[in-house]
């Protein structure tokens, strides 16, 4: 025997972290100590970045030369929007295009030399740099992309505009409603960190072997790119469309999909045993949507349902609720935002709380490598081909 297996790592401490703290009981989740709720009624994108890189909430002239860097960082290489059209050309799904691109940016950053070894411990100034420029090129390369695939073609950033009324522009190729670009907004800021989920904690993983934080991200994109994870935004309305689609009623299409070993997508948390606080903020927005002009609640009236349905099942009771994918798709669709790069959006965010954590794991590293407990067979005789 060595030693009890924790199945998915559940309850296991990593190591040490200053940047989140997710409450499962109570449902409150703080950013650098500040409620998620205060961060997305008081802050923008760009403080909130600021918040969780440097642990304090920057002054004004600080804020303005942040923002203004960020913004001016947002248009990528010309070889990386070939490639880019390559991608397209084969069809790529939006995260494996986004995931390549963010390893193809590490070839113009100067200070990422890929046939030295670097410990990024002496040079974190430069993991933060390496940070922003993915941060803010992200937004430029998921519209690119998408613009791309659909025969378009990409529309330049713009410097004058806020990261997320750019990233609508730059996907529609018109100027969005103020109420979109809010939710955009609000939308980068609220899913930036949370605590060690599977994609930081990733991230964690690659920068302990000191790969340089290109790879670490493009590591990270790919576990959020899982629908028990970030891509559950996307087929939670999927999955909505799925039973409208479906001869069941709502109930009967959940208890079936329940029995048959399935999941409901944007429900069930590993730390949350209640409704997620940013699945309350998006609800929100959704419902100022409905309430406007460009209002249409077929998606959210049975994302309702869905939620009345589970919560008459006791399975809220049972702290299996509403998480932060619940409502959001409910909201994209609304904003013509197609499917397929609802996880972008959330790794345009995320992308803040991985180079967090890289550089705390840079900062003061130790290899990652728990273990397996082993359970095949030992000591066997070898036998040789012609006798097998
Ligand atoms: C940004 C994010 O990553 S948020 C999460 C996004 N993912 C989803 O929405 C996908 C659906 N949810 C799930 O698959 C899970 O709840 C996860 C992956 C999020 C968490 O998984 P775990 O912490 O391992 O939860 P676990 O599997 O132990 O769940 C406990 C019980 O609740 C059930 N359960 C958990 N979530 C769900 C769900 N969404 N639908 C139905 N049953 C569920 C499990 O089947 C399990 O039942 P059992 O004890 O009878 O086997
Ligand atoms: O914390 C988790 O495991 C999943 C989650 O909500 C997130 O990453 O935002």
């Amino acid at each position: 025997m060595e030693g009890e297996v924790q199945k998915g790592l559940e309850g296991v401490i990593i190591d040490e972290s200053e940047i989140s703290r997710v409450f499962g009981e109570e449902g409150k989740l703080l950013l650098r100590g500040y409620e998620i709720n205060d961060i997305a009624e008081n802050a923008d994108y760009p403080e909130t970045l600021y918040l969780v890189w440097n642990g304090e909430l920057p002054t004004e002239e600080e804020y303005e030369k942040f923002a203004g860097d960020m913004a001016e960082r947002r248009e990528i290489p010309p070889e990386v929007m070939d490639s880019l059209r390559n991608y397209a050309e084969a069809n790529l799904h939006p995260m494996d295009a986004m995931m390549a691109a963010t390893v193809n940016l590490s070839g113009y950053d100067e200070n990422i030399d890929p046939n030295a070894p670097q410990t990024f411990e002496d040079s974190i100034d430069e993991v933060r740099e390496a940070g922003k420029n993915i941060a803010a090129k992200l937004p430029t390369i998921t519209a690119a992309y998408n613009r791309l695939r659909d025969g378009d073609e990409p529309v330049e950033p713009r410097e004058d505009m806020d990261t997320g009324e750019n990233f609508l522009y730059m996907l529609q190729d018109e100027e969005p409603p103020e109420l979109f670009s809010d939710l955009m907004e609000t939308a980068f800021q609220i899913h930036m960190d949370h605590g060690t989920n599977a994609s930081t904690f990733t991230a964690r993983v690659v920068a302990s072997t000191m790969a340089n934080p290109y790879e670490a991200t493009s590591s990270a994109m790919g576990a959020l790119a899982g629908p028990l994870h970030g891509a559950a935004n996307q087929d939670t309305l999927n999955m909505l469309r799925e039973i409208d689609a479906s001869d069941k009623d709502v109930g009967e299409w959940i208890d079936d999909t329940i029995d048959e070993g399935g999941v409901v997508y944007g429900y069930g948390h590993r730390v949350y045993q209640t409704k997620d606080p940013r699945a309350f903020i998006l609800q929100d927005y959704a419902e100022d949507i409905i309430d406007s002009e460009y209002g249409d609640d077929k998606w959210y009236k049975l994302a309702k349902e869905v939620e009345a349905h589970m919560d008459a099942k006791g399975l809220e009771e049972k702290g299996i609720a509403p998480n932060v994918d619940f409502f959001s798709g409910t909201i994209y669709q609304q904003m013509d935002i197609p499917t397929d790069i609802y996880t972008n959006l959330f790794t345009v965010s995320r992308v803040g709380g991985w180079v967090g954590h890289m550089v705390e794991q840079y900062s003061d590293n130790r290899i990652i490598r728990p273990r397996a407990q082993y359970t095949g067979p030992v000591d066997l005789e070898w036998t040789p081909m012609d006798e097998r």
